[in-house]
């Protein structure tokens, strides 16, 4: 039976989800939008959801005999309320990051998702679904390069819009490495420290950029990331693991190499959509496949419980500059 999705949010990536449901993945399609912006919605069932009805109610969505399972691609701060409504309703939902935006936000979801007594709950946390990052966490668990020392990572993106600002960085653009990295590690974090160094001039005034975020494991690894979103040249992700006996690093995507103009180049991408695209394809293919089959196995409501923790530590690290301890409590055998 194909599965009908309902999708809450058809902007950037609510539309290129619908774009792959409806013409990329098997098993699903797209019978249900929403969006607070109409215009957004029509234009996102115009493009690739012709038969699709357009709610004016996302709860009558969620509701709905038409909607077997739901996409939240809203803001983060709709999400919370969208993904408790489809857990009332009893019903799968993925969501993309954050799943809330605080820790206690993640941990209502957590717990309403316990007492219905089934995983429904799947977060948009497509990392751990890259090729790239998949082939490094398999050199670091085949132990070539002994246990992990330290860890260097950047989370670059060419430019962000006016309404970004300083906490996104850590709810919005550093919770990707607070998920894969915990994935990377099989480790959780115990401090945070964020770093301001000198602000970039393409910066807007009310935005800290760029920011460097130091966490440590519980094991004791030393993790730094510079998280800068007005880098200008490009959408860059750097991950390197520096272990006891070697190093490894997250391979680059393929790109041409070109030897033109007494110069020899490679194209970098300047888009999450295309950098991270069979990761996304990967990762939605299995949320379809797990409500099919009626078992999740993708990115938990704990996951994203989990990185909102740290996240939370990292905003309170803004302010003080001080290392902040991070106290995620002990995962239930629910999400074992
Ligand atoms: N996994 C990933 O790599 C990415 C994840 N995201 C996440 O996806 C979510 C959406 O991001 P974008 O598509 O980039 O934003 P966007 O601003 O392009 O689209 C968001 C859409 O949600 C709608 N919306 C907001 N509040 C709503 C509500 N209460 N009810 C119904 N519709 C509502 C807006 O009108 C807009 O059309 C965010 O949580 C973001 O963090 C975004 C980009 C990449
Ligand atoms: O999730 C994403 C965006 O929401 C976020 O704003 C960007 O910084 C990330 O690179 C992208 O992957």
């Amino acid at each position: 039976m194909t599965l009908k999705l309902g999708v809450i949010g058809t902007g950037a990536i609510g539309a290129d989800h619908i774009r792959r449901c409806m013409q990329t993945l098997s098993g699903a399609r797209v019978t249900a939008v929403n969006d607070i912006n109409a215009e957004s919605a029509a234009s996102a069932v115009k493009s690739y959801a012709p038969n699709a009805k357009v709610f004016s109610d996302p709860h009558a969505l969620i509701k709905s005999d038409e909607v077997d399972a739901v996409l939240v691609t809203s803001w983060g701060p709709s999400h919370e309320e969208f993904v408790l409504a489809s857990i009332t309703a009893g019903k799968y939902v993925f969501c993309e990051k954050p799943l809330a935006t605080t820790g206690e936000g993640c941990r209502h979801i957590v717990d309403a998702e316990m007492k219905h007594g089934k995983r429904l709950v799947q977060v948009g946390f497509m990392r751990p679904y890259d090729s790239g990052y998949r082939a490094l966490k398999a050199v670091l668990d085949s132990g070539k390069i002994g246990d992990p020392l330290m860890l260097h990572c950047a989370h670059r993106n060419p430019r962000v819009g006016k309404n970004y600002n300083t906490d996104m960085a850590i709810t919005d653009t550093l919770i990707h490495e607070l998920d894969v990295l915990r994935w990377m590690l099989n480790d959780d974090y115990v401090s945070a420290q964020v770093i301001f160094p000198r602000k970039t001039p393409k910066s807007l005034p009310h935005l800290r950029d760029p920011q460097i975020v130091l966490l440590e494991t519980a094991k004791g690894t030393r993790i730094d990331v510079e998280i800068f979103v007005n880098c200008q040249y490009g959408y860059d992700i750097q991950c390197e693991i520096v272990g006891e006996l070697g190093i490894a690093k997250l391979p680059e995507p393929s790109a041409v190499l070109l030897r033109s103009e007494a110069a020899r180049s490679e194209e970098i991408l300047t888009d999450w959509k295309e950098r991270f695209i069979g990761a996304y394809d990967v990762e939605l293919q299995d949320f379809i496949d797990g409500v099919r089959s009626d078992k999740l196995r993708g990115p938990s409501a704990w996951s994203g419980y989990a990185a909102a923790v740290a996240a939370d530590v990292c905003i309170k690290a803004q302010v003080s500059g001080a290392v902040e301890p991070i106290n995620l409590p002990a995962q239930p055998a629910f999400y074992n």
